[in-house]
């Protein structure tokens, strides 16, 4: 049998859906099938994050490219991958690691790691002639993940006067993925009628979700309410998920939401998640504190998490090593994950595969900045993720994971999601 090599890594500089620069790789094997990837990028970066490679040049990109990410890659990575012996995902990453040889992947940046771990596991499925999906998950891949759609922004994902970061509609109800696109796409279109009759703004943020000046943030769950009643859903179809993203609220002596300028102690803020949760069809609460008030996740998880799934983000940052911090410390039942927090694909199922095993919940998660690029898609069918957050049902950054969704969906005729627990 003829060996498979790696033929060319090749990387570019491109442009993501705030119009800034990232990294897009290529990775083509001698048997000439191809991979491609791009790197997402966070606004609401979590402070324990593997490092993302930026320029600081000021005369390009206003300091925010990433040509140096991008020569790490040609210059450092793309010699030693195309000498390569066994070309398997796990040896790819393993060398990426080592190339690095930091920390938090400080010296090529994980943006540029991620780019080429992805492409690469991309080549070797199209070399495999199978779906990504397939080629990661075997044949336990057979289940399409609940999609959380983004459909109110706030926080640093929107200019407007609202302290949580993202309110999320979950179509539980949904007899199927594309049932549950559809259930998304009407109430996201009610939801504009509503804001619009009410002569409120209908611009959108960073992740396609509406972003009006409201009375209170409860306004927002309010008014989504609205909007899902009006599509003609029930609250036992369709529940909500918030993304505080509280992290971005932690001042000195507690929490100091920017907007409205309310402050919390951590106790304080316990007790807002539980009435918001009395008060409301919540299933989900993302980063209800900040990522290193470990105590007080302790203690939300103990009060709310027999009713709805704690998601560490900030928290956890797809990082193995805080999620065996979290499990020691019963905080957080739950793990959002998002590649490029950590830079490998193989870090990233390890980090799955450490929160299952303890009975945590997945959500697969894209980042405020994004690309076409569909990857995260195929890794929650892959590891049978229960949830999948791409933002909301509009912009094609956000919709094509839920279009490559329908179509793996389509293509297998494995529509069910794996979420409901049906
Ligand atoms: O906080 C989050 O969960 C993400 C994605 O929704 O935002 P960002 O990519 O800005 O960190
Ligand atoms: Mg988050």
């Amino acid at each position: 049998m003829k060996t498979m090599k790696i033929q060319k890594v090749l990387a570019t500089e491109i442009l993501d859906s705030r119009g800034t620069p990232t990294v897009g790789a290529t990775v083509i094997l001698s048997d000439g099938s191809v991979g491609t990837a791009n790197a997402p990028s966070g606004a609401s970066t979590g402070k324990f994050e593997a490092h993302e490679k930026r320029d600081n040049d000021r005369k390009r990109y206003l300091g925010r490219g990433v040509k140096k990410a991008v020569e790490g890659i040609e210059e450092t990575v793309a010699p030693v991958l195309e000498n390569m012996q066994r070309v398997t995902v796990q040896n790819i990453d393993r060398m990426l690691i080592e190339l690095d040889n930091t920390k938090n992947k400080e010296k090529l940046g994980a943006n540029a790691t991620l780019a080429v771990s992805l492409a690469a596991a991309k080549a070797l499925a199209a070399h495999y002639k199978q779906p990504f999906f397939r080629y990661l998950g075997g044949t336990n891949a057979q289940k399409l993940p609940v999609p959380m759609m983004n459909i109110l922004n706030g926080g640093a994902h929107a200019a407007n006067n609202v302290d949580i970061q993202e309110f999320m509609i979950v179509p539980v109800g949904a007899k199927s993925f594309s049932e549950a696109v559809r259930t998304g796409s009407e109430i996201y279109h009610t939801l504009g009628g509503i804001l619009k009759q009410r002569g409120l703004a209908v611009s959108v943020g960073d992740e396609g979700g509406f972003a009006p000046n409201l009375a209170s943030d409860e306004e927002a769950i309010e008014v989504i309410l609205e909007a899902v009643s009006s599509a003609g859903y029930t609250t036992d179809e369709v529940k909500i998920t918030l993304d505080a993203a509280a992290s971005e609220w932690t001042a000195n002596d507690g929490y100091l939401l920017p907007k409205r300028g309310t402050k919390y102690t951590s106790a304080q803020l316990i007790a807002y998640w539980e009435k918001l949760c009395e008060k409301y069809p919540i299933c989900s609460i993302e980063d209800p504190l900040g990522e290193e008030d470990w105590p007080a996740w302790t203690t939300v998880t103990e009060k709310l998490g027999k009713k709805i799934m704690l998601v560490g983000d900030d928290l956890f940052v797809t990082n193995s090593t805080r999620i065996r911090e979290g499990i020691g410390r019963k905080a957080a039942n739950a793990l959002l994950v998002k590649p490029n927090q950590i830079g490998t694909l193989t870090e990233t199922l390890a980090a799955v595969e450490l929160a299952k095993e303890n009975g945590m919940k997945i959500v697969m998660s894209h980042r405020s900045g994004e690309t076409e690029d569909t990857s995260i898609a195929d890794i929650a069918v892959a590891v049978n993720a229960g949830f999948i957050k791409s933002g909301a049902p509009c912009r094609s950054d956000r919709t094509a994971k839920y279009n490559r969704l329908l179509r793996i969906a389509k293509e297998n005729e494995m529509d069910e999601m794996y979420g409901t627990g049906k």
